[in-house]
């Protein structure tokens, strides 16, 4: 894990330093946006890259500038300051063909109230040179039963499956998905994720938001923490909860009722070294908390056996990617 303190300037990482260019690649970018006189600071100094064959998401509490920063990244929106490249072209200028090369998904789907997801996805394949059919997507993501229902009065699980078909048609090289889970029910999500998984397997570049950890645990090669505007973790998932960077945040023994007395005597946690380390105790279980060292654990391990005695039970919790990002996004909700 690499953790940034404060928001730094770094570059992005290049991935896998053998492949190709990353497909997409900021640069220190900055968008602010004035509000009733005042200047928001959306995004400040934020340094991302994303591969092909890769899905590379970014996590963030809300107003964290997750969407800013995509929306910078297709074009959408013009950056205050920093770079772009997508597909090696600055993507406010992108030409048409780096456009067609490009899908996205928006939160909700993003798509016009009034027509039918199948006039609609008709309308879209029309533009591309080599759409994938219409009928092999609205069969993959079980769009079939509300093809002529209009979109206002669909579900926002409906509506996030008609917008993945929307964004799929041109077969794109570079896949955004805005909150690409928000609004499905669970055979819904599982359908979505097999397709996520195809896709990036297949080559694609696929580019998500999410503020949901086991969306990112389940999906993404690469992870961006977003804070304020800016990265404050980044790696892969198993970088980010290592137990090598940072070791296992909870460890709970439970004494055997012949040794219960022992915890109300002189166990290690009493001493100098546990002094950052959170405890309680509950009935015959001892549970500790925080940054727990080898020497720690082994202090506590040889307490717990110390008169050939053997724990009731003995465990320790590594970090979730949630530990992670509430450690580094702080708790408060924004
Ligand atoms: N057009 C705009 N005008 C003014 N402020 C904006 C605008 N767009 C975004 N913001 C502000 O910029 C900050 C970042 O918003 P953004 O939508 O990028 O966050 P996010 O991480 O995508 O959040 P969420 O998870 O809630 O979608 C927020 O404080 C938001 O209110």
């Amino acid at each position: 894990m690499v953790l940034n303190h404060p928001a730094p300037t770094q570059s992005a990482p290049d991935f896998d330093p053998g492949s190709q260019a990353p497909a997409l690649h900021i640069t220190d970018l900055s968008k602010t946006f004035e509000r009733r006189g005042a200047r928001v600071h959306a995004v400040r100094g934020l340094s991302m890259a994303a591969h092909r064959g890769q899905v590379t998401a970014l996590l963030g509490a809300n107003g964290a500038g997750k969407t800013t920063t995509l929306q910078c990244a297709q074009g959408l929106l013009r950056p205050t300051s920093g770079a772009v490249r997508l597909l090696n072209e600055d993507p406010w200028q992108a030409s048409p063909e780096v456009r067609a090369r490009v899908g996205v998904m928006l939160q909700d789907g993003g798509l016009p109230q009034a027509v039918r997801p199948m006039e609609l996805l008709r309308h879209v394949s029309r533009l591309y040179r080599d759409p994938r059919p219409v009928t092999e997507l609205v069969d993959l993501l079980g769009i079939e039963p509300f093809a002529t229902t209009s979109v206002r009065r669909l579900s926002g699980g409906q509506r996030q499956r008609v917008g993945l078909a929307a964004a799929l048609i041109g077969r794109p090289e570079v896949l955004f998905l805005d909150e690409p889970s928000a609004g499905l029910d669970p055979q819904s999500r599982q359908i979505v994720f097999e397709l996520i998984a195809q896709l990036r397997d297949a080559g694609t570049c696929i580019i998500l938001t999410t503020h949901l950890m086991d969306d990112a645990a389940r999906l993404a090669d690469y992870v961006y923490i977003v804070h304020h505007g800016s990265v404050a973790a980044q790696g892969t998932v198993a970088d980010l909860v290592s137990a090598e960077q940072h070791a296992p945040v909870v460890m709970s023994v439970t004494l055997p009722e012949s040794r219960a007395a022992d915890l109300r005597e002189q166990p290690p946690w009493h001493t100098e070294s546990f002094r950052e380390i959170e405890w309680t105790v509950k009935d015959r279980t001892v549970t500790l908390t925080g940054e727990l060292t080898a020497p720690l654990i082994r202090e506590i391990t040889q307490w717990a056996t110390l008169d050939d005695w053997v724990p009731e039970a003995l465990s320790v919790q590594p970090r979730s990617l949630e530990d992670v990002f509430l450690e580094v996004s702080g708790s408060d909700p924004r």
